[in-house]
């Protein structure tokens, strides 16, 4: 991919690196139809958000991509509380369903902690059950085998596809959000990728100070532009994780704008686009977690 700015930062091309990684595990797919397994993956999309129903949209294409069969849930925004509960028990008692998630986030008034809670953890593809979150803290070193946080393992295997070492780096994390600042933390400081984790929010007094000092920055305050040039570290990596909606005052029309400014790419040695950096990874991987459990059995 060339780069979509004009500095020297080189690009973490994740549209690249997540074609890489869904030609791998096509590989294993076939490899279980041909023993007769097949993966499937479930989604439960609860309302009509237009970019969970994009996101969503994109799971299930990238699915077909790989030979892994799609499963489907739909429900209205006025879902019940019960009714999302009774969709998700249903995908833990499917035979076809070898792994799903409930994209999120699900309608105001739904106990999203009590949905997720509910999953299966054998079944978990998003790598958010308790269980699965727990398993990590445990076991802080070699296979873990159960599924890991999607967007967190996504980060990693973009850096270290693109032949950089996290190990002795220190890394700034940006944002505390359940899907990736909260867990991508415990992936980082595990032995066999060996960073030391600093992690910032709305409660720190310095982010400047943080950010300056870090070797790799992930970025996934959904702040748009937090991540200025002049609190970056010369060289470093920085990955482009947020995604904020803002209105652009040259067209009043609205567009997505990830937590880096311009500029960045002034100043960094290496930098994910957003999109087309973390994004797609964070698919790829959610497959990854889908090939797996399948092959666990
Ligand atoms: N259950 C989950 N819900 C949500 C997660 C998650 O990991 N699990 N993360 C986000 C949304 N998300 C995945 O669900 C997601 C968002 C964006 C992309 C992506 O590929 N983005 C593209 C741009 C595509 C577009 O905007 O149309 C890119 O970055 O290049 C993948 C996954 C919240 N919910």
């Amino acid at each position: 991919m060339r780069a979509p700015w004009e500095g020297p930062a080189q690009v973490l091309d994740g549209q690249a690196t997540a074609a890489a990684v869904k030609a791998e595990l096509a590989e294993r797919v076939a490899a279980l139809r041909a023993r007769g397994v097949v993966p499937g993956l479930g989604t439960v999309l609860v309302g009509e958000d237009p970019g969970s129903v994009r996101y969503v949209a994109g799971k299930h294409a990238d699915c077909a991509e790989v030979g892994i069969e799609s499963i489907r849930v739909e429900l209205p925004a006025t879902a019940t509380q019960a009714q999302v509960e009774a969709a998700v028990d249903r995908l833990n008692a499917d035979p076809a369903c070898t792994g799903y998630i409930v994209q999120l986030p699900l309608p105001r008034g739904i106990d999203t902690n009590a949905v997720l809670e509910r999953v299966a953890p054998d079944k978990d593809a998003d790598g958010l059950h308790p269980t699965n979150l727990g398993r990590l803290v445990l076991r802080g070193s070699g296979p873990v085998d159960s599924p890991l946080p999607c967007t967190p393992r996504a980060c990693i295997e973009l850096v270290e596809r693109h032949g950089i070492t996290l190990a002795g780096k220190d890394v700034c994390v940006i944002g505390r959000g359940v899907t990736v600042g909260r867990s991508i933390g415990l992936l980082l400081m595990r032995k066999e990728v060996n960073a030391t984790v600093d992690v910032c929010h709305t409660g720190t007094t310095d982010l400047a100070a943080h950010v300056r000092r870090a070797d790799v920055v992930v970025s996934a305050a959904g702040s748009a532009g937090i991540v200025r040039p002049e609190m970056v570290k010369p060289g470093a990596v920085v990955l482009d994780v947020g995604v904020s909606r803002v209105v652009d005052p040259r067209t009043g029309k609205g567009r997505i704008m990830g937590d880096v400014a311009d500029g960045v790419d002034q100043v960094a040695g290496w930098l994910s686009p957003n999109p087309g950096g973390v994004g797609p990874m964070t698919r790829a991987l959610l497959l990854a977690n889908v090939v797996e459990a399948a092959e666990r059995g």
